[in-house]
This record gives C-alpha cells, sequence and structure tokens, in this order.
C-alpha cells in the first residue's frame, strides 16, 4: 500500500512502488457491495455504496455485484431483490441457517469464499459496527489491503482504486492506493455517499454459493436475539432536519434550547465532541469525524466553531445555519447562512416564532 496527499498522485509517480500485479490477481474484476442485513433489515449504507459502487463500475467499465449473506427465507430474499432496485448487475447469495444472526466465523468464512471465487477487483463494505467486524476479518484473512472510513471514493486513469480518508486526527486527508493485492477493500461510514434512486426492478442474475460450514464448526453460539431498544432512539443520521449545540453554549441547561428548537421543528438534535465529553449529551448524538455524519435538508449549529473534525461530518447538509459570536469562527466558511449572535440569547425568540410559524402539519412535513 501507499499514502499520499488529499490529491491522488498521477499514475506514473507510484509506478515505482508498483510491482507488476501478479498473475493470479490480473482475474480480479467487477465492483463489489457487501449487502448488510438483519432480519430483513438492510443497513440504508449499503445502498449508498450501491451508488458510489456504480459509479466506479461504469469507470471501470465492469458489472456492479452485492453480496447477501442470510437463512434461507423472505428476509434473504427481500434483500437481495432490493439490491437489484438499487442498481445490481448480479447479486451473490449465501443462504444458510447458520448465517441466521451475524457472527465473525461463519460470516467472514462466507464472504471470503465467494470472493476467493469469483474474484472481485473491489469490495466495499458500511462502516458499521458489523461492517468494520467483517472488514477487517475477511481483509486479513484474504492478506488484502483495506482502507477503513473513506470519505472518497475513485478510480485513477490506471483503474486503480483511490479511497480517500481523514488522518492526523482530521487534519489531513490522505488517499490510500491498495497496488499489488486484491480486492481492494474499503469502508465507508452511513451518510458519506448520497442516498441513489430506487428503481423497481425485476430480479436479475443471481449467484448462489455453498457456505461450507455446519453450526458444530463455529464457536459462538447464539443463546437469544434481544433487540436493541436503544436503536431507535436517536435518528440523527437520517433525519432531515438537525440542530446541534457546542460548547459555545456554555452549560447543559443552555444545551436545552437546542432541545426546544429541535422539538418545534420536529429535528434531531446533535452536538459537537466536547460535549459529549463533559457528559452533557449521549454519545449517539455526537456529529463529526468520531461521530454521526449527517445529511439532512437543513443544519443549524449554534455555538460550535466549526473545527474540521465536526465539518466532515456535516458538509453533505443542503443548507447549514451557524450562530456564532465570533465573526472569524471557521463554522462561517462552509455556513450558508452565517448569524453573528449570542446563542443564548437568540435561541428562545428564534424557537417561539418558529412555533407560531409552523403549524403542527408543517413541522411535521420538516420532520418526515
Ligand atoms: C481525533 C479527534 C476527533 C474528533 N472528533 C470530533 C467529532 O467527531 N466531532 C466534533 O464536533 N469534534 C471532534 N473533535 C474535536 C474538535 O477538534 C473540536 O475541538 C470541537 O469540534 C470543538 O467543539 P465546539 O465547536 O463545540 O467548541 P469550541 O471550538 O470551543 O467552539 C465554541 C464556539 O462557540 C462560540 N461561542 C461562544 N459563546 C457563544 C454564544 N454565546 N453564542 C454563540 N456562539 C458562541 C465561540 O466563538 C466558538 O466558535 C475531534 C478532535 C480530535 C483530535
Amino acid at each position: 500500500m501507499a499514502e499520499n496527499p488529499a490529491t491522488p498522485a498521477p499514475a506514473n509517480s507510484r509506478a515505482a512502488a508498483k510491482k507488476d500485479l501478479p498473475e493470479h490477481f490480473k482475474a480480479y474484476k467487477h465492483v463489489w457491495v457487501f449487502i448488510e442485513q438483519e432480519r430483513g433489515h438492510v443497513h440504508p449504507v449499503s445502498f449508498e455504496l450501491m451508488g458510489a459502487g456504480r459509479r466506479l463500475a461504469d469507470k471501470l467499465g465492469v458489472e456492479l455485484a452485492g453480496v447477501v449473506l442470510g437463512a434461507p427465507g423472505e428476509a434473504t430474499d427481500h434483500a437481495v431483490a432490493e439490491t437489484f432496485c438499487y442498481g445490481a448487475d448480479l447479486v451473490y447469495v449465501v443462504s444458510d441457517p447458520v448465517l441466521e444472526n451475524y457472527r465473525n466465523e461463519p460470516y467472514s468464512k462466507a464472504l471470503t469464499d465467494v470472493v476467493n471465487t469469483y474474484k472481485p477487483e473491489i469490495l466495499l463494505l458500511g462502516a458499521t459496527t458489523l461492517g468494520r467486524d467483517l472488514a477487517g476479518s475477511v481483509a486479513t484473512t484474504l492478506l488484502t489491503g483495506l482502507t477503513a472510513d473513506c470519505t472518497e471514493l475513485e478510480v485513477d486513469a490506471d483503474g486503480s482504486l483511490a479511497a480517500t480518508r481523514p488522518t492526523f486526527g482530521g487534519s489531513l486527508l490522505c488517499t490510500i492506493y491498495t497496488l499489488n493485492f486484491r480486492p481492494q477493500m474499503a469502508t465507508v461510514r452511513p451518510r458519506v455517499m448520497p442516498m441513489p434512486d430506487r428503481v423497481e426492478k425485476p430480479i436479475g442474475k443471481i449467484v448462489t454459493h455453498p457456505l461450507g460450514m455446519v453450526e458444530d464448526d463455529i464457536v459462538t453460539k447464539v443463546l437469544s436475539y434481544i433487540p436493541d431498544r436503544d436503536s431507535a432512539k436517536s435518528n440523527l443520521a437520517f433525519a432531515d432536519v438537525v440542530v446541534a449545540g457546542g460548547l459555545g453554549l456554555g452549560s447543559p441547561e443552555n444545551y436545552q434550547l437546542i432541545k426546544q428548537l429541535a422539538g418545534v421543528l420536529g429535528a434531531e438534535y446533535g452536538c459537537s465532541r466536547p460535549l459529549v465529553q463533559k457528559g452533557w449529551v449521549s454519545a449517539d448524538r455526537q456529529i463529526g469525524q468520531t461521530g454521526k455524519t449527517i445529511r439532512p435538508k437543513l443544519y443549524i449549529a449554534a455555538g460550535i466553531s466549526g473545527a474540521i473534525q465536526h465539518r466532515v461530518g456535516v458538509e453533505g447538509a443542503d443548507l447549514i445555519v451557524a450562530i456564532n459570536t465570533d465573526k472569524n469562527a471557521p463554522i462561517f466558511d462552509f455556513a450558508h447562512v452565517g448569524i453573528v449572535a449570542d446563542a443564548i440569547r437568540l435561541l428562545p425568540p428564534l424557537t417561539e416564532a418558529f412555533r407560531k410559524r409552523l403549524s403542527p402539519h408543517i413541522s411535521d412535513k420538516l420532520a418526515s
């Protein structure tokens, strides 16, 4: 692997680092996306990656495939059908009762076997808890490179995957290449890539592959399945409207102003990292490089300076409104609307104005 600054180096400057791709890797073709599904629920990041994968596949002139692992039945069938609606040319399926719940061992074996048999040149996974666990073990088993938490994926003139991600605490971007091994693997966090349109399509070509493993082969046992009661608590990453507060609010009491405005707008509320570190707000509300990436239609940030680690999590918002007392705050460099004001004084009348202006019907629409 080679590490480069944010702008991909021209192909010829990497020539020295690039030994001839070993003969057995030359057969690796096509772009694959691992479709993460649990009990019939496909994680949206998988479809976001289908959009990114389609762009890469078209540039390379190859096929885009989804890989679905799961137990035989409706849930897996549904995931396969949806994968076609998000642009797959074909779908690889490993369907076995052992794969009903995620466990690293059988999932790694299934994905590794399918890769070794059908040889993709690029394999993308969501940087979710499951995706990170699976990607790491599959990459180490395949002895190939994995670039985690990418923010951009491109294909170079020589067909290499240029995977860009923040480094040095987010102060730099680096582009990483897996030059001499295949597949080139990358994970991407939810909401980093835009969601492509879903187009109703019939089921296309499916390639099934056996798991070749039975329950007795697996060390970990699933004793029961307990859904995470908190998982539905914060819908921050997928909200259309997000209101967030930072250290400029000065106290947890003042942070309530953020929640009040969010309540009136039917929005989700979030925060910068220091508020989580101070214990004012729970970690699932943190926005930024080490928190959630958001892509709302409207993002209101109050008392947030706009450090790069925060910026990378909000740049995908359609409209960013920043409230800050310091007219030179970095957030004004990327906000679409900047309000130089004391948020503690501005938020209550702003909330009241929205309350008067928005009928419940409009609030519902904004939030939907
Ligand atoms: C490895 C690493 C990962 C990180 N990950 C993240 C991350 O995921 N998310 C994240 O947010 N940060 C992250 N950080 C921290 C980041 O570098 C910043 O320190 C942080 O974002 C700053 O938070 P803030 O804007 O709330 O506070 P500050 O930078 O202190 O800014 C407060 C702002 O409030 C303004 N202000 C003061 N009073 C008022 C007022 N009354 N009304 C309006 N404005 C006012 C000030 O002018 C200032 O601009 C990370 C840092 C590192 C090193």
